[in-house]
């Protein structure tokens, strides 16, 4: 068997190969200014940072998508999420760098850039599937019909960006929908039935109209007016409505009950993840659910401090890809969320103290798997 070339830092990095890459347009560094050979680095560096997310994702899409999940790899996942999220945190600082260019500097190259934009970034479109953003969620983007549409060249020319949407599509389920298969089958204490979830999340909605009873009762005690305490009372009780038809599923009257079922058993997972995480079996599920709201929380961050970075660089004009610009940035970093319920379940979390008590703790003790 033949060894390995000598490996050298350049060998093994690409450093020549790595270099030659910022000629822009014309691929002759030579002709550009400083300020466009950062803006194309940047932008590579960003590309660099988004496939490596991809790979934690689709390992992480990959363990969840085994039925059973095995206990004794969640630790792993956690770790992919929370390389996620560092890397994002990180990234997120990049823009700092861009902002060293004024807007002036930056109108000297823009014009040249139209129509290309960050519309054409496959891998963020790649993270945004392999995740499970829901398509009815996007915002349009103003003159495409649609996201892939933007990821077209001119007359019907090969398309590599619009090849890696297409392949990610096809290329398995989103994150989101195994997760949530995965959370359904939490044994909410007792046996994963529709029975028993539908007992579990009664008896936690019955201690929710407790505790806004009791807050009620503050409200008198604190002598506030009769027409305030009426006013509060009103306030709580929708909460409590809504929150119990979130839980039972009920927010969406189109669902049939096949869906139904399954949306409860997800929430009652979450609910049961979240407030019997001491119990040492849901110790790692809720570090899960903890990582997953990070990685989104990162991203929307990301999304929000673009859109102020561009706000800085270039105000409210529109943007070379044909969008409103900033105002079509805000509006994504408002709607992309995809993993609504894991947000939602948090509106609804109570006190420790008045959490229905379990029959069954002792099931959810460490478990040694050989
Ligand atoms: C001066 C620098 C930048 C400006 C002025 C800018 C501006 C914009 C604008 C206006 C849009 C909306 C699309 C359009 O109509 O053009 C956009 C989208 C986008 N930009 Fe930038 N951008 C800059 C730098 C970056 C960098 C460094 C990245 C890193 C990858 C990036 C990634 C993206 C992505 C992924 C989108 C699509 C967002 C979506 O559809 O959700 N941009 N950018
Ligand atoms: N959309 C930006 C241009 C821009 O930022 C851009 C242009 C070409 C390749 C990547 C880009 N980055 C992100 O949008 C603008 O309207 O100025």
């Amino acid at each position: 068997m033949s060894t390995p070339p000598g490996t050298n830092y350049w060998d093994y990095i690409r450093v020549e190969d790595l270099l030659s890459l910022q000629g822009g347009y014309e691929r002759d560094e030579r002709k550009l200014g400083n300020d466009e050979v950062m803006f194309i680095v940047v932008h590579q560096v960003y590309e660099l940072w988004f496939k490596l997310i991809l790979r934690e994702l689709t390992t992480a899409r990959d363990l969840f998508m085994k039925e059973p999940v095995p206990d004794v790899e969640l630790a792993a996942a956690a770790r992919s999420f929370r390389r996620v999220v560092t890397i994002f945190q990180q990234a997120v600082n990049h823009f700092q760098v861009m902002e060293t260019m004024t807007t002036r500097d930056y109108l000297e190259f823009r014009d040249q850039l139209i129509p290309a934009s960050g519309f054409q970034s496959a891998q963020l479109r790649e993270i945004e599937i392999l995740l499970g953003l829901d398509d009815d969620r996007r915002v349009p983007l103003g003159k495409e019909s649609s996201y892939k549409q933007a990821l077209k060249m001119g007359q019907g020319e090969p398309a590599p960006a619009l090849d890696r949407v297409e392949a990610r599509l096809a290329g398995g389920p989103p994150l989101k929908e195994v997760l949530y298969r995965w959370l359904s089958r939490t044994p909410v204490d007792g046996p994963s039935d529709p029975k028993v979830v539908r007992r579990f999340l009664e008896k936690f909605i019955a201690s929710m109209r407790d505790e806004v009873a009791r807050r009620v009762e503050i409200a008198v005690e604190k002598a506030l007016t009769p027409a305030d305490v009426e006013r509060l009372r009103e306030r709580y009780e929708t909460e409590v409505r809504n929150a119990a038809s979130f839980l039972l599923a009920e927010d969406d009257p189109s669902a049939d009950e096949e869906t139904r079922e399954k949306r409860q058993a997800i929430r009652a997972g979450l609910v049961f993840i979240e407030s019997y995480r001491e119990l040492p079996r849901l110790a790692w599920p809720r570090e899960i659910l903890d990582a997953v709201i990070d990685m989104e929380q990162s991203m929307l961050i990301w999304r929000q401090r673009h859109a102020r970075m561009v706000e800085r660089v270039i105000g409210r004009r529109m943007g070379t890809g044909g969008s409103a610009g900033v105002d079509y940035l805000d509006q994504t970093a408002l709607r992309y969320r995809i993993f609504s319920d894991i947000w939602a379940v948090r509106t609804v979390l109570l006190r420790k103290p008045v959490v229905p008590p379990i029959a069954h703790a002792e099931d959810y003790g460490f478990r040694v798997e050989d």
